[in-house]
């Protein structure tokens, strides 16, 4: 198999340390610089925590991709971050696997009409997770016959986005199958702001943000007499590594922006 040599952006953060061991132990996959916010010019071996892994770190993307010309980006920073780097990558043939969240359909858009401009690959995906996606998978199959459907979405409390991504994506391929809809008592008030969650075609969104958790959705459908609650857990972050896995191999074959790994899992 052919190498695949990687940058990854934001490899000091709790998703870039489990992505930067990830390139280490796969053989065919090699940890080509790094994009971080300080130590520019140095040398990722130097940084607590990753002794003995040597790459060279740029704090300027468009340089780091000119100099080291890599094949893929994996970035896992932040939406302001994530945006401009996948923009810059695309513009410098680089095909960049994004998870990280908080992409508006402005900018899939326009990241996708670059990606095709340029013919090459990229894969944003609110969730690595496999479990996730069937999840989302399930989620949309059940829509059909349940149209009364709430998500309830459960984060760690430094998460920056609301909702998350994978809530946004749930919702998305729910609204697929079914039609637009109002829930609830068409003169239903809410007597606190907020009380109702947030709303997505209809589909209202409620997000937890708790210290001790990581990442967790539960999709709850309500009929005549029962209700469906599809739940999936990440209990660890190693729960995403074999979906960047297969992003990063899977975007070297493709010649157009991919969003959601439920195109890519059959
Ligand atoms: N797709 C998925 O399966 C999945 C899973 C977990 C997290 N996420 C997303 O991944 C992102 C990162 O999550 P996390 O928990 O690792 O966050 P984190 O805060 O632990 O890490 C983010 C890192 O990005 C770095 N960073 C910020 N701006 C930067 C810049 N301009 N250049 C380089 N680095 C920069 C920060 O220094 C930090 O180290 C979030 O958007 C999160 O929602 C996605
Ligand atoms: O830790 C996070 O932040 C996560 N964000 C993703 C999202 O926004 O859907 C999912 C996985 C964890």
């Amino acid at each position: 198999m052919e190498t695949i040599r990687i940058v990854i952006a934001g490899p000091r953060g709790r998703m870039g340390r489990e992505a930067v061991s990830l390139v280490q132990k796969t053989d065919h996959f090699q940890l080509a610089a790094v994009i971080d916010r300080k130590n520019d010019g140095g040398n990722l071996a130097d940084v607590e925590g990753f002794s003995g892994i040597h790459a060279p770190i740029y704090t300027d993307a468009a340089r780091c991709f000119e100099e080291i010309k890599p094949d893929v980006l994996i970035d896992l920073t932040t939406p302001e971050a994530g945006k401009k780097h996948a923009e810059i990558a695309l513009r410098y043939g680089v095909r960049p696997v994004v998870g990280t969240t908080g992409f508006t359909d402005e900018d899939i858009q326009r990241l996708t009409t670059l990606a095709e401009e340029k013919g090459i690959g990229a894969i944003i995906a609110p969730n690595f997770a496999i479990g996730a996606i069937l999840m989302m998978k399930f989620a949309q199959m059940a829509a059909k016959y349940f149209p009364d459907v709430e998500i309830i979405e459960l984060h760690h409390d430094q998460k920056l986005d609301a909702p998350s991504g994978t809530a946004v994506k749930t919702a998305q391929l729910i609204s697929m199958v079914r039609p637009t809809k109002k829930q609830g008592h068409p003169d239903e008030k809410e007597t606190l702001a907020g009380a109702r969650g947030a709303t997505y075609d209809g589909i209202p969104i409620h997000s937890v943000r708790l210290p001790g958790l990581i990442a967790h959705q539960e999709v709850i459908f309500g009929g005549n007499g029962q209700a469906l609650t599809i739940r999936h857990d990440s209990f660890n972050r190693a729960s995403f590594m074999s979906g960047v896995k297969l992003s990063v191999e899977t975007v070297m074959k493709l010649h157009t922006l991919v969003y959601g790994l439920e195109h890519i899992i059959e």
